[in-house]
This record gives C-alpha cells, sequence and structure tokens, in this order.
C-alpha cells in the first residue's frame, strides 16, 4: 500500500465504536496517505506498505488528536482581580450583576486590534497544542457589537495562519447584554438576529451560534428567536445551559437539533430525555465548575443512563475557566463528575468531534483525518490519572 507515512511498533487507542472500550491495538500501525488514514489496526493484519518515511513508535501510544471543542480563547485582559474579589466572599453572579465578568472582558476586547487578539490568544492555543490538541473551537462573546464580535472571529480564524490546527468558530454574540443596551435588552437580541448572525453568515466567520442561557444571560424565548436566525443562515447551534440555574435551556436547543448543550450541572430529566432523542451532546466543563465552586454536579449517572453522548471541553476564559490543559480536564472529569477513563478519552477526541457536528476525526480508522498524539505512557489510563504532568511525544496534523 503507497502510503507518505506510517508509524510501527505502536500500541493504539483507537476510539473506534465498533471496536470494544477505548478500541485498543496492543501492537498497532497507522498509515497516512494525502492527509488521511490509509490503515489503523494489528501490525499482523497489515498491508505491506510502500511509505516515504517508516517512525518506529518504540511502544508508544497513539490516540486521536485531542479535540478541544469549547473554548473563549480570543479574549483581552484578564479578570485576576475578580478571582481575588471572589476569594473575599464575591459570587460570579453579583460580580457580573455589578457590571463586571463578561462586560468587563468586553471592554478590554472592544479596546484591543484583530493583532493584539491574535498574539494574546497564540501563547493559549500553544499551550493546547502541547498537549495534542489537533481541532479547537473558539467563540465569540467578548465583542458583544456587530464590529467587535467579527472582529474576534477574523482573529480566531487567523490563528490557523500561525499555527498547525483546525479552528472552529462559533458566534455567541448572545453572550451578555453589553451595557448599552442594558435597559432594552430585546433590542440587542433583535441587533443579534437582525444583523450579526445574517453578516457573520454571509462573511463565512462562524460554523455555529450559541447562546448563554441563564439569569445573567439570555431567557429561553430569546435564545429560540436567536436560533430561529441561526437556521435561517444555514448555522449550527449550541448553547451554554443549566450553569448556574435550571432555564430548560437544554431542552429547547435540543429540541431544536443543537449539535450540544454545555455545562449543565442544573439539567432535570426533561432536558436529559430531550438530549437523548435528539442526540445532542452534553460537553461538560469540569474547569469552570471547579474554578466557581459549583456545588451541583451534571448528572454524569442519568446522562450516561440515557446514552447521551459526553463531550469535555477546557472551556479556556479568562472567567471561570482560565484552563488551558485537556489533560487536567480528563483528570476532573474524572475525580469531581466520577467519569470512567474511557468516558474520558472519549470525551477529548470521538464525543469531542461529535459536538463540533465533525464526522471525519476523533477516532482511529480508515479514511478518517489522520491526527494523531503519541503518548509516552504504558497505559491510556495515565492520561486521566496524572495532574499537570504532560507525556505527550509528539503531535500529527494531517499526517504530517
Ligand atoms: N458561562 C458563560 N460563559 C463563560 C464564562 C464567561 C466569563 O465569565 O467570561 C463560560 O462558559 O463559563
Ligand atoms: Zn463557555
Amino acid at each position: 500500500m503507497r502510503c507518505d507515512r506510517v508509524w510501527i511498533n505502536a500500541r493504539l487507542a483507537t476510539l473506534d465504536p465498533e471496536r470494544e472500550g477505548l478500541g485498543e491495538v496492543d501492537r498497532g500501525v497507522v498509515a497516512a496517505l494525502d492527509g488521511r488514514i490509509a490503515y489503523a489496526g494489528p501490525q499482523a493484519e497489515a498491508p505491506a506498505f510502500d511509505a516515504a518515511q517508516t517512525i518506529d513508535c518504540e511502544g508508544r501510544w497513539i490516540t486521536p488528536g485531542l479535540i478541544d471543542p469549547h473554548t473563549h480563547l480570543v479574549f483581552a485582559g484578564d479578570r485576576a482581580h475578580e478571582f481575588e474579589l471572589r476569594l473575599a466572599g464575591a459570587s460570579y453572579e453579583e460580580i457580573a450583576r455589578a457590571g463586571g465578568g463578561i462586560v468587563s472582558t468586553m471592554t478590554a476586547t472592544r479596546a484591543a486590534s484583530k493583532a493584539d487578539l491574535v498574539a494574546t490568544a497564540l501563547p493559549r492555543l500553544d499551550a493546547l497544542i502541547a498537549e495534542g490538541v489537533t481541532t479547537v473551537e473558539i467563540k465569540s462573546g467578548y465583542g458583544l457589537s456587530l464590529e467587535a464580535e467579527l472582529k474576534c472571529l477574523r482573529a480566531a480564524r487567523a490563528l490557523a495562519d500561525h499555527r498547525r490546527i483546525d479552528i472552529r468558530t462559533t458566534l455567541l454574540a448572545a453572550h451578555a447584554v453589553p451595557p448599552e443596551f442594558r435597559h432594552d435588552p430585546d433590542s440587542y437580541v433583535d441587533l443579534v438576529c437582525s444583523q450579526m448572525i445574517p453578516a457573520v453568515a454571509a462573511a463565512g466567520l462562524a460554523d455555529a451560534v450559541d447562546v448563554f442561557c441563564e439569569t445573567i444571560g439570555f431567557t429561553r424565548a430569546q435564545a429560540r428567536k436567536v436560533f430561529e436566525a441561526a437556521h435561517r443562515h444555514g448555522l449550527k447551534i449550541k448553547i451554554h445551559a443549566e450553569q448556574l440555574s435550571n432555564q430548560n435551556g437544554a431542552a429547547l436547543a435540543a429540541g431544536l437539533m443543537a449539535l450540544s448543550a454545555d455545562h449543565l450541572e442544573h439539567l432535570d430529566a426533561d432536558g436529559i430525555e430531550t438530549m437523548a432523542a435528539s442526540g445532542t451532546v452534553a460537553t461538560l466543563l469540569p474547569g469552570a465548575y471547579y474554578f466557581t465552586r459549583e456545588h451541583q454536579c451534571p448528572p454524569v449517572e442519568a446522562l450516561r443512563a440515557a446514552g447521551v453522548p459526553m463531550a469535555l471541553a477546557t472551556d479556556c476564559n479568562p472567567g471561570t475557566s482560565p484552563l488551558t490543559s485537556p489533560l487536567l480536564v480528563m483528570n476532573m472529569a474524572a475525580t469531581l463528575f466520577r467519569m470512567t477513563v474511557e468516558e474520558c478519552l472519549a470525551g477529548v477526541t470521538r464525543e469531542a468531534a461529535r459536538a463540533l457536528g465533525l464526522s471525519d476525526r476523533g477516532v482511529l480508522r480508515i479514511g478518517k483525518v489522520c491526527d494523531l498524539a503519541l503518548w509516552d505512557i504504558e497505559r491510556p489510563a495515565e492520561l486521566v490519572y496524572r495532574m499537570g504532568f504532560n507525556p505527550l511525544h509528539a503531535r500529527v496534523w494531517k499526517g504530517h
């Protein structure tokens, strides 16, 4: 078989659902041709390869390249001061209602140039890449005006000119009501629907539209309007739902065939049932749960029982999850949410791909994009078990 590269003497965690568990292959081979997987499976069953380059993995493990399906990587400034206020007893909601929170990052982000936003996002992106991330979703949501949201999405897309990574972008103009609309949030929602979504869709700058459905964000009725506008313009939808309270946002979004509903600490049985029926992915964000010291875990057992797919993400943002480590996310998901090793690894690969509507990656299987992470570990559980340690040996993006 002709191929560009072949990785031999590897142990594979294919995450292929057609295989058991992690889809493990003890003596495995992966071959790449034109950026796709030409073969992934047992060495014993592999064809003879005519490869330009052969890499001996010396027994290392290969997983699919990691996917971070929920980040707010593009923003200016930081919120360390708010962190100190919270340490002194203030709550996230109190700070937001007093004009801090998302709106304070909005002020810094509006003042920044696109070049500034790219420059400040790159170190965060590099931290993800250093842990084997090959696809990342980046939301806008700190511009909150047509011009500033476009600038954030352009900055997010421009990151792909600087690093070897796939970027998916999501318009999150409905993240917070900007101060100029404080007394008339519905007019801001109208602006999002009648100007921002059409402009972003026309410019091809976003793959999806997201809404923060919450008492300090947007109501269900407002979220529905935004989702309907997104659909009119051919964009997929996602939601920040049931993070701080139960607004039944996940059920609304799932009923409209959302790709994912994210956070979900306060998700109820109706939300779970609707998500299961629509195949909407539950993207869990243990970094935000940890950092805000939430008291209620997402209903992982019930999601599992209902067969709702579960993805994991860093939620990298300045306010509730200044986190750029998918490895630590897995550890937190296991220790805090009692997810299994298999669920954690699927959460940052196969299910993360599903949360982005990407069926061409996230598993090691013939025909999928050849994004790989090679690890210096003895068993996959180490990727979940260790804290603050990065055993990445090499990262392969599109076969290179
Ligand atoms: N929940 C809403 N949005 C972000 C937090 C944004 C912020 O506080 O800056 C999140 O996903 O946690
Ligand atoms: Zn978020």
